[in-house]
């Protein structure tokens, strides 16, 4: 938990040890506390060293106490006795110093920090603010805007920015321990003066447009929050760090984390933390594991298709230091991609400040012949599944045969793509989200003949990219557009029933979404899906001209973007598709006139009755028939876990990260509320399958809606895919 040892005679070198991370959890918290106290009234101790175990200092509070009931003594007390006594209290700080972790080094009187070490504040992506000092101490060391940058954004910040903004005192590259104790010792013998240590006792020294510069902020954090609480409470707590002498800004603080510990978002945010840490620890019904499979090693990676999700792609594996060599089939396309991805590599370089791009790990070529030597293949070409059994078959031929092969498809069969291979057991998805070199989500999909071996490649491929990689069965779309589809159904059948598509995403964007439904479709390009409708035979010459235009496969079909699409109107990339822009390619949404009479004529002649649409019928549709579909995925074992799916929609969908995902967002509402407005909506849409409640849903409900983490018990599984 803590270990106390005396060194050089008078130091008292104090060690937290409560690995990974030294959480401070209250076992954590008693022993500092008893063993400060024992070195602040050793007579023979003249000054203290707090440390960390293992190379890290501390990653702050033990977040999996949160929401539990108060147990072990607080954090302030023991920040402040450190901070007043009369010995100097040096932290030597290794690895990370983040939230409370960091509360604890600005109590101390000098922090000296490894050049490797990162330092901040992350309590607002869990919902909270630095509450145990932090955000009173850390503007009056850093100044105002400094500090609501940090703690609003939870940013963590290099040793090195952290000496320069002055929250650190010395930077060094060797023994910080040893450092420390040095520097301690030479403190005590000059016998600095403490006082002007103490932060809390510092007066503030405020630029006097302090006012505006917090004003500025809210403005700020409140556009970017998107409904999310704990920024704004994060300026409030700045607010009277900057108004308010010391004590009375602590009591201040206390009230506001008060407000936020209980909170849903916290317990959202909270959720997610965890959620994206378990992701990784994926299993296969073969009983192989992320933890007893072993990755093979991968240098050299193979992407063909130089399109838009081709050169994210490449982009990504470059920067991560990887090889790639790029194929196109093409030379003029080739030229294209070619010049598109060193140009984003040049414009990340800049961003970087380095003058060079890596693009000596790049070679390009119109040859699938030069992918003899590569150790995986990512294929990256048109969602046509002809197309890409060939490449498949043609790559047998030319890769190695240890060369593991992934499709980077949006939803196209996986197994389909293996048994066209020699190598059934090295055929995995890799599903990228776009743009791929900046979204975090990788849909890692396993097929029934997938090994243990491709899954691990991918997932640790996956993480050496930067992604929160989540495995995942083999079905039509998978999870994330599996899910996606009935969102985007219901969001039609809202436009046929009375609503505008800036009205559905306005209430979206309330919600929290990052971008409304409508302009997430402009943005992608509403031909992607009339492609695949055309490829699952929703539309074509394959459809019997008897069948009803608004009547698809047994049930209500919504042909809106079909005809938009037969317009030419195909999103920001033609200028006009749900709604209006400037120029082809162009940015800024505006509603469209010409879109509102085409859906009253569309309504008229389908002899639809426009109604208001309610904001809550709005949220309920698209959620809870996300949700409801989440379930079958749960209970067909596409997903692993609940966790997964809220996973793949926080981190691929603009899913708000404050309302934890759909499954999570439903156990909040209420399992019972959900499956209740779900047979309400379908008893008035009965031609609408997908809001028929899921069997899975309704056994929760009957076993008492237990929590998210035991939903699993209340699977049963026929045919587990994971
Ligand atoms: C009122 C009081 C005021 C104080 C408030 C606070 O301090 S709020 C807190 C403010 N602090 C933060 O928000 C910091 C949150 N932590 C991080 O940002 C990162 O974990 C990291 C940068 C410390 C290490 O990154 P990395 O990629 O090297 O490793 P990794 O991320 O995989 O983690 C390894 C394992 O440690 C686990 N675990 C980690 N931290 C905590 C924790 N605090 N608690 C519990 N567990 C924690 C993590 O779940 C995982 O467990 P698993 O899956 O193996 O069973």
């Amino acid at each position: 938990m803590a270990r106390y040892s005396r060194t050089e005679g008078t130091i008292a070198l104090i060690t937290l040890s409560n690995p990974p991370v030294n959480a401070l959890g209250a076992a954590v918290r008693r022993t500092i506390t008893d063993i400060m106290h024992r070195a602040l009234t050793d007579g023979e101790v003249k000054a203290v060293v707090l440390c960390g175990e293992n190379g890290t200092f501390c990653a702050g509070a033990d977040i999996r106490e949160f929401g539990k009931p108060p147990s072990g003594p607080a954090l302030v007390p023991l920040i402040h006795d450190m901070e007043a006594s009369e010995k100097p209290v040096v932290a030597a700080i290794e690895g990370v110093a983040l939230g409370g972790g960091l509360e604890i080094a600005l109590g101390c009187h000098y922090r000296i920090a490894h050049a490797k070490a990162r330092l901040g504040f992350p309590e607002v992506m869990l919902g909270l603010i630095p509450g145990a000092g932090g955000s009173q101490r850390l503007p009056r060391l850093i100044g105002i805007p400094a500090a609501l940058e940090l703690i609003t954004t939870g940013r963590l910040v290099s040793a090195q920015e952290a000496l320069k903004l002055g929250i650190v005192d010395q930077v060094v590259d060797g023994n910080t321990i040893e450092t420390a104790v040095k520097f301690a010792l030479n403190v005590i013998g000059v016998c600095r003066p403490l006082l002007s240590r103490r932060l809390s006792e510092r007066t503030p020294a405020f630029s006097v447009d302090a006012a505006a510069v917090l004003e500025e902020g809210m403005a700020r954090v409140k556009q970017r929050a998107r409904g999310a609480f704990a920024p704004v409470v994060c300026v409030q707590a700045l607010r009277a760090a900057a108004t308010l002498p010391y004590s009375r800004g602590m009591e201040t603080e206390e009230q506001l984390i008060n407000m936020l510990i209980d909170s849903s978002q916290a317990r959202a945010l909270q959720y997610c933390f965890f959620a994206q840490r378990n992701a990784r620890k994926w299993s296969l019904p073969s009983g192989a594991r992320w933890n007893n499979s072993k990755p093979r090693a991968v240098h050299r990676v193979g992407v063909v298709g130089l399109g838009t999700m081709g050169r994210g792609i490449t982009v990504s594996l470059v920067k991560a230091g990887i090889s790639v060599v790029a194929v196109e089939m093409e030379e003029k396309q080739m030229d294209l991609g070619m010049r598109a991805v060193l140009g984003m590599l040049e414009r990340d370089a800049q961003r970087r400040g380095d003058t060079r791009p890596p693009t000596h790990l790049l070679t390009f070529t119109l040859s699938l012949q030069q992918l003899g030597n590569v150790d995986l293949v990512i294929e990256a070409v048109f969602e046509d599944m002809a197309l890409k059994k060939r490449l498949f078959t043609e790559l047998c031929n030319v890769c190695k045969p240890s060369t593991l092969l992934c499709t980077n498809t949006s939803g196209l069969d996986v197994d389909a793509l293996a048994v066209v291979t020699h190598r059934r057991s090295l055929v995995v998805g890799m599903h990228f989200f776009a743009p791929a070199n900046v979204m975090k989500l990788l849909e890692v999909v396993c097929g029934p003949h997938s090994s243990a071996e491709a899954v691990a490649t991918a997932m640790t491929l996956g993480k050496r990219l930067g992604k929160v990689g989540v495995v995942v069965g083999n079905c039509p779309g998978f999870v994330g557009n599996r899910m996606m589809k009935l969102y985007l159904d219901q969001a039609y059948f809202l436009l046929e029933e009375g609503a505008a598509p800036e009205q559905v995403d306005q209430v979206l964007e309330e919600f929290g979404f990052t971008m409304g439904i409508f302009k997430v479709s402009d943005l992608s390009g509403l031909d992607v899906g009339w492609r695949v409708r055309k490829a699952s035979g929703l539309i074509g010459p394959d459809v019997n001209p008897k069948t009803p235009s608004r009547w698809r496969q047994g049930c209500r079909y919504s042909p809106l973007p079909d005809l938009l699409c037969e317009q030419g109107h195909l999103g920001q990339k033609s200028g006009r598709g749900w709604y209006l822009y400037e120029t082809p390619g162009g940015k800024e949404p505006k509603p469209d006139p010409a879109m509102h009479r085409f859906l009253q004529e569309y309504r008229s002649r389908y002899g639809l009755t426009p109604r208001h649409v309610h904001a809550h019928e709005v949220i309920e549709r698209c959620t809870y028939a996300m949700a409801n579909e989440g379930f079958r995925i749960l209970e067909e074992g596409i997903a692993a876990r609940a966790e997964d799916i809220d996973v793949i929609y926080v981190f691929g969908y603009g899913w708000p990260r404050h309302r934890g995902g759909p499954m999570f967002h439903a156990a909040q509402v209420g399992l019972a509320t959900v499956l209740q407005r779900l047979e309400h909506y379908h008893q008035l849409h009965p031609d609408v399958p997908h809001l028929q409640p899921s069997p899975l849903l309704q056994r929760l409900v009957e076993a008492g809606s237990p929590p998210v983490h035991h939903w699993r018990e209340h699977v049963q599984h026929l045919h587990s895919h994971l």
